[in-house]
């Protein structure tokens, strides 16, 4: 599955964004199928709104968002709910999880309600242990430390298959070690689908090979 952008540019953020130069807004982007992809931006430049377009949640802009040649708006609701479910997974910056819901409820909500389940009970509770959150499962997620709700978040992400899988922010409260187990748990996934992420960030850093950078 292929991700373009055609002079994609924010409404509201026009104006102070092109007094900026960037790589991404108002350009032609292509990112390949199964590449690992780095955004890099300090706060307030759109990150989020940029993950959001991709992600077909958000819709001001100017320019288009082309999936497989077919801007997201020509798609129907229910191609768009498949494609959430097959083709592209996401950790939104804000988490959303259900705080009514356990760690590990959240976790299987997401994994049940595809039409078959991709990852077993087993697979969810491996990377559980992988990312240090096995004696979170069963709590409430509203009491879960926000590292340890991107952890689940992280996890939620990983339990559907998916081509892209979208990144915002994902380790802004996670210590070195745990940004490291997140890294390379990802990093796994990505490969055993043969899928590519797009991954935004204030910083520079190490945490994967990265095929591409951008500057938003
Ligand atoms: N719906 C909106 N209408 C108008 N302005 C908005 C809207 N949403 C976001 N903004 C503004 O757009 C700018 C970019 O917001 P966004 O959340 O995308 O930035 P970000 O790069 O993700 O920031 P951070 O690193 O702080 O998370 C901010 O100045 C924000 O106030």
């Amino acid at each position: 599955m292929q991700i373009q952008l055609e002079n994609l540019m924010p409404v509201p953020l026009k104006d102070k964004l092109l007094q900026r130069d960037s790589g991404v807004w108002n350009k032609e982007v292509i990112f390949s199928p199964g590449s690992f992809v780095k955004i890099k931006a300090p706060s307030g430049t759109g990150k989020t709104t940029l993950v959001h377009y991709l992600y077909h949640i958000r819709y001001d802009y100017t320019g288009k968002v082309l999936v497989d040649g077919r801007p997201w708006q020509s798609y129907s609701r229910n191609e768009v709910a498949s494609m959430r479910q097959q083709q592209v997974s996401i950790v939104f910056q804000d988490l959303r999880l259900f705080e009514q819901l356990t760690a590990e409820e959240n976790i299987t909500l997401k994994r049940v309600m595809l039409p078959q389940p991709y990852c077993s009970a087993e697979k969810v509770k491996e990377m559980a242990a992988r990312l240090n959150v096995t004696h979170v499962l069963q709590q409430s997620s509203k009491t879960l430390s926000y590292g340890e709700r991107q952890r689940i978040a992280i996890i939620r992400a990983l339990v559907q298959p998916f081509q892209w899988l979208l990144m915002d922010e994902p380790f802004s409260h996670l210590d070195e070690d745990n940004t490291q187990r997140a890294a390379a748990l990802i990093a796994d996934e990505c490969k055993a689908r043969n899928a590519g992420f797009i991954l935004t960030d204030l910083d520079n850093d190490q945490h994967f090979s990265y095929d591409v950078h951008y500057h938003l």
